[in-house]
This record gives C-alpha cells, structure tokens and sequence, in this order.
C-alpha cells in the first residue's frame, strides 16, 4: 500500500477554542491509483493532505507511506523522506522565478545534494510536452505551461506518490484539462500514485476514486463516477453542512 492512514485525528488548539479538523479518518491509496478528495469548504481536506504528507503530525491515528510509518521519524529522517518519496504540486505552482524551467525540475535534486542523471532533466520535461521549453524562465511561460513543469518537477524524484493541492484552481477550463490528462497518462502509463485535493467536480473526474470528506470524517467514497454525479453529491453535502 502507498499510502495508509488509520484512525487519523487532528484538533488544532492555536485559538481559543479547540479546532476538531480531522476526526478519524481511515483510507488507503493503492499503488498507481488517482484519488481525489472533495469536500465542502473547511471538511478537512487540506489538513488531510498535509497530515498524509508529512507536513503536519496528525495529533492521533498513524500515517504510513511506501512501509514507513511517520510516526516513528525523527525531523530529518521526515524531511529527507517528504524529499525523496513525495512529490508536491500546488495551486499556484510554486516555481522559483529566477530559475529556468530546467532548473525548476532539477531543484529538489540539488536541494538533496544529488546531481540529475544526464538527460533525466530533459526527459522530465519531454514527459509533460516542455522539452523546448527548458531554457524559459516561468514568466516566459503560460500558467498551464508553468503547472506542467511543477508536474515534471514532482516527478524528477521518481516518488512514491504525488500529492496535489489544487492542482487546476488557477487555470482556465482548456489548460486545467491538458494538466489533467498529464496527470491520468502518468498513472496509466507510468505507475504513479496521485492524490489531489479539488473542488472541481469535473477534475475529481479523472480520477479512478473521490473521497467526499465533511465535518473532518469520510462522508463516502465513489468509484468511475461522472461530474455530474459528483457535483451532486457535493451539493448534497454542502447543503447538510
Ligand atoms: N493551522 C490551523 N490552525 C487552526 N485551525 C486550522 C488550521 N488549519 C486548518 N484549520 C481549521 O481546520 C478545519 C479544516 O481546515 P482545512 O483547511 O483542512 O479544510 P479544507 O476542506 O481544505 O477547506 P477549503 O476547501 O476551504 O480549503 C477548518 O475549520 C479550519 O479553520
């Protein structure tokens, strides 16, 4: 299994009253599996995805990613693994705006001190259609272009799951589906794991399962379900909120 989490909790206690955001929350992502966690707006799904990604310690319950379970790591030991067996790619891309596509992928390899194998920078970007595209800095490139080379960026590590946030919030509707579409061939054709947190029904679409989460708990999961199926249970959901 990829990624477990069992019986996650997490309360925040930084205001005045404490904040229950994740209550018991138990789910699997197999190997070469594309998840996608809905849910109304404060249900949980950030926290969710931090927690199974080693950026926040769930305050119960156990995480495990690809047999280690982060739990048991120490600080470095987590870092080391959160760099070497994840990859992130974010709402708003998150790309270094001196560094030029290339040495945007190339970055979480020189952070952990390694040099990219000849090509594999290269390779990366032909992977998400960017190969002529290596020299251009981000603002030299359109917001779909800049997601792919996070994505190729995610992928320079060959991790064991990538987690999304957002992953299509900031693009129009023709961009967010050519991301989309990288991200499906990538679990098809390459093995990859992927979880993305989206509030788009037509995004949770490509993937093989949604999760819906609210008030912190699992609220349902669907398989090969259509947008407009989802889109209502998402209104459903919201509406009981
Ligand atoms: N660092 C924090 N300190 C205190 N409370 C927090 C913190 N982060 C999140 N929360 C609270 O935890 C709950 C879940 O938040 P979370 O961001 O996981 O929800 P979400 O489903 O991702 O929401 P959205 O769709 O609006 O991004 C919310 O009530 C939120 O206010």
């Amino acid at each position: 299994m990829t990624v477990s989490l069992r019986d996650v909790r997490m309360i925040y206690r930084t205001g005045p009253r404490p904040v229950p955001a994740l209550d018991g929350v138990s789910v699997r992502f197999p190997p070469a599996t594309f998840s996608a966690v809905m849910g109304p707006s404060g249900s949980g799904k950030s926290t969710l995805l931090h927690c199974a990604a080693g950026l926040e310690r769930p305050t119960g319950g156990t995480v495990s990613i690809a047999g280690t379970t982060l739990g048991d790591l120490g600080e470095t030991a987590l870092t080391r693994l959160r760099r070497d067996r994840i990859g992130f790619i974010f709402q708003a891309f998150n790309l270094v705006s001196s560094l030029t596509a290339a040495q945007n992928v190339a970055l979480p390899l020189r952070l952990a001190g390694r040099r990219p194998a000849a090509g594999a920078v290269t390779a990366a970007l032909a992977e998400v259609g960017l190969a002529d595209r290596a020299g251009h800095r981000p603002s030299e490139l359109s917001g779909g272009e800049q997601q792919r080379v996070a994505v190729a960026r995610a992928l320079i590590t060959r991790p064991a799951v990538i987690f999304a946030d957002e992953p299509t919030g900031a693009l129009d509707n023709r961009t967010s589906r050519q991301v989309l579409e990288l991200l499906r061939a990538l679990v098809d054709e390459h093995g990859q794991t992927i979880v993305m947190v989206t509030h788009d029904p037509v995004a949770a679409a490509v993937a093989d399962r949604v999760l819906m989460l609210a008030d912190g708990r699992l609220a349902g999961e669907f398989t090969e379900a259509d947008a407009g199926a989802i889109a209502a249970r998402m209104t459903a959901l919201e509406s009981a909120c």
